[in-house]
């Protein structure tokens, strides 16, 4: 059984540069997670989620620059070089599922194939052919899988190869980013179904969503993260039980849940531009208690587990 991770995440700031401009994707984020804990970033799309996990990654585009530091079991990412992470980080400690990963199996090749192509750039040095049928089966599929052609699978069927594709060089932290998104409901469930399964042999999971009501299904801790910043973190039952700030209180009012007759209320307006954005609180022009005083930067007030970004809890 693997052992789970500590993972600490201190100022980090991710900046892109696009076409003459700065987008500041990642701004200044700060949480932690012990062992035998798994973490969930809820978020709108553009809000800076994946960017994140590529940071922990070490995956990030050549246009990005990283400030802030990253720990991992107390080992300094940032700090290490890119041939020692490679050697002994990527994909053997630490994996990545990506958004959208399932669609882009290869068509031409078999499942195998691509399974024998994942292990030959990892430079996997042992048998291949049991790596394969372990990967395969802690996921619950079985031989006959590997000779088909991804046309030849459900959706469902192919976003289990694409985790045991991360799965593969036995990492003790997987970022699964939007797993279960484009997937319908019940195969969403089967796989939340994986996911757990997986964290209770031992696997640490940052599960990055849209979805609030899916990370709460397998996280312990939950960061909220808004137009580049986390503006809520803790535990996950104290955010879901006595959420704090505006965003996450929207963010929660738009999960549909089945025993109540509750509309659902969905957030009206934008999240602000990342390229140089607005001073103050980010959520002000969407915020239904937003006040004079929103228009300063928010203070970090702490919480029972954790801390919220906001003028309402000063
Ligand atoms: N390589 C890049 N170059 C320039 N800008 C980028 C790059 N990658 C992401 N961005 C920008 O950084 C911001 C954060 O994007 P990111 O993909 O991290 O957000 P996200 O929350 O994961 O959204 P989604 O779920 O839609 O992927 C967005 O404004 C995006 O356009």
């Amino acid at each position: 059984m693997k052992s789970m991770v500590t993972l600490s995440v201190n100022d980090l700031s991710v900046q892109y540069q696009s076409q003459g401009k700065k987008v500041q994707a990642v701004d200044h984020v700060t949480f932690s997670f012990d062992k035998n804990e798994s973490l969930g970033i809820a978020g709108e799309s553009g809000c800076g989620k994946s960017t994140l996990g590529l940071a922990i990654m070490k995956t990030l585009q050549e246009n990005a620059s990283v400030s802030g530091k990253i720990l991992f079991d107390g080992k300094s990412i940032l700090e290490t070089s890119d041939s020692e992470f490679t050697k002994d980080i990527r994909w053997k400690q630490i994996s990545m599922m990506f958004q959208g990963a399932m669609n882009s199996l290869d068509p031409v090749f078999t499942i195998k194939k691509q399974f024998e192509e994942i292990l030959k750039k990892h430079n996997f040095q042992g048998d291949k052919k049991q790596a394969i049928e372990l990967a395969i089966s802690s996921v619950g599929l079985s031989h006959p899988v590997l000779d088909k052609y991804p046309h030849e699978i459900s959706g469902g069927m192919k976003q289990r190869v694409i985790i045991a594709m991360a799965l593969i060089m036995t990492p003790r932290l997987v970022i699964a980013d939007e797993p279960t998104t484009a997937l319908d409901v019940l195969v969403q469930a089967q796989i939340m179904i994986l996911l757990k399964k997986l964290k209770k042999e031992g696997l640490s999971i940052i599960l990055i969503s849209h979805d609030l009501g899916i990370i709460s299904e397998i996280a312990e801790k939950v960061g909220i993260m808004y137009a580049g910043q986390i503006v809520e973190f803790g535990n996950m039952q104290e955010i879901y039980k006595n959420p704090k700030h505006p965003y996450t209180i929207a963010l929660l009012e738009s999960i549909p849940k089945l025993q109540e007759t509750k509309r659902i209320i969905p957030l009206k307006g934008n999240p602000p531009s990342l390229v140089n954005p607005p001073s103050g609180c980010r959520f002000y022009d969407r915020c239904p208690q937003a006040m004079e005083k929103c228009k300063k930067d928010p203070p970090k007030i702490k919480t029972e587990s954790g801390f919220v970004m906001c003028w309402l809890h000063e």
